[in-house]
């Protein structure tokens, strides 16, 4: 059986790494620099960066220098998100040198343009579904952008190769993921999907490591790690032996 991935987080926003609660805008706890903590994930084993551009997101500018000069730093994995909305943005993302990119508000409001860049670019594409409930949200999660399930049928019928869920809801909240919300996407997609939002704890990340069948690939940690509930080496340890 595969290992669950992990995916450590470095959210950037003013040029600093931060950590926000629900995703809201001005709840940021700030951690230093994004470079440090990406070569911190990195010399601890980590094989995948999840690399997060929250101004681009919110709307409110970007970090898109400092974005690139991180994930050119890096000898792992990149997924880099945030703001990837047009095809300037799409093209820069990847240029950094990123394994892949994952598409929010853009799959919600530009549908045709991601299924053209889906087309294009196969799995350097990925699609992040965040939920409040069944439903969608964009724009830095504060606008409503229609119906989970309805849209992960539009984008597997288009062939989007990944998803990316969060639960907007336990988003640095040290909650616990939501399995039941984890299971039922699986259920309704044959596609890899990666989880978001609410790990607390070494046990949490047992649990996820058994969805792998279901069709869970990876695990997105964030606060956690951070608030230093777990390090890098015991959650890989923990997944390993899952
Ligand atoms: O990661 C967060 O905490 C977050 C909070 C608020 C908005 C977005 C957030 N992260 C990721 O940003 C992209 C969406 O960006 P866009 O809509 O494509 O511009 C997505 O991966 C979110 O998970």
């Amino acid at each position: 059986m595969s290992t669950l991935e992990l995916l450590p987080a470095v959210d950037v926003r003013d040029g600093q790494a931060v950590r926000l609660v629900h995703g809201e805008s001005g709840t940021e706890t700030s951690y230093g620099s994004p470079l440090e903590a990406a070569l911190a994930w990195q010399r601890s084993g980590a094989a995948w960066l999840h690399l997060v551009d929250l101004d681009a997101a919110f709307g409110t500018g970007d970090n898109r220098a400092l974005v690139r000069e991180v994930t050119e730093a890096m000898d792992i994995k990149v997924e880099l998100s945030g703001g990837i909305r047009d095809d300037a943005s799409l093209a820069a993302a990847l240029a950094t040198g990123c394994t892949r990119v994952n598409l929010g508000t853009a799959a919600l409001e530009t549908p045709e343009w991601v299924a053209k860049v889906i087309a294009e670019h196969g799995d350097r594409i990925a699609v992040g579904l965040d939920v409040r409930g069944t439903t969608l949200k964009g724009r830095g999660w504060t606008r409503d952008g229609g119906d989970l399930y309805e849209t992960l049928a539009r984008l597997d019928s288009e062939g989007c190769a990944r998803y990316v869920v969060t639960d907007i809801g336990r988003d640095g909240t040290l909650t616990g993921p939501n399995l039941e919300l984890l299971k039922n996407v699986c259920a309704a997609t044959d596609k890899p999907v990666v989880a978001s939002g609410g790990v607390s704890s070494l046990d949490d990340l047992r649990a996820l490591a058994g969805l792998v069948p279901l069709g869970v690939e990876g695990a997105i940690v964030g606060k956690a790690l951070y608030a230093k509930a777990f390090t890098l080496e015991e959650a890989l340890q923990a997944v390993a032996s899952a």
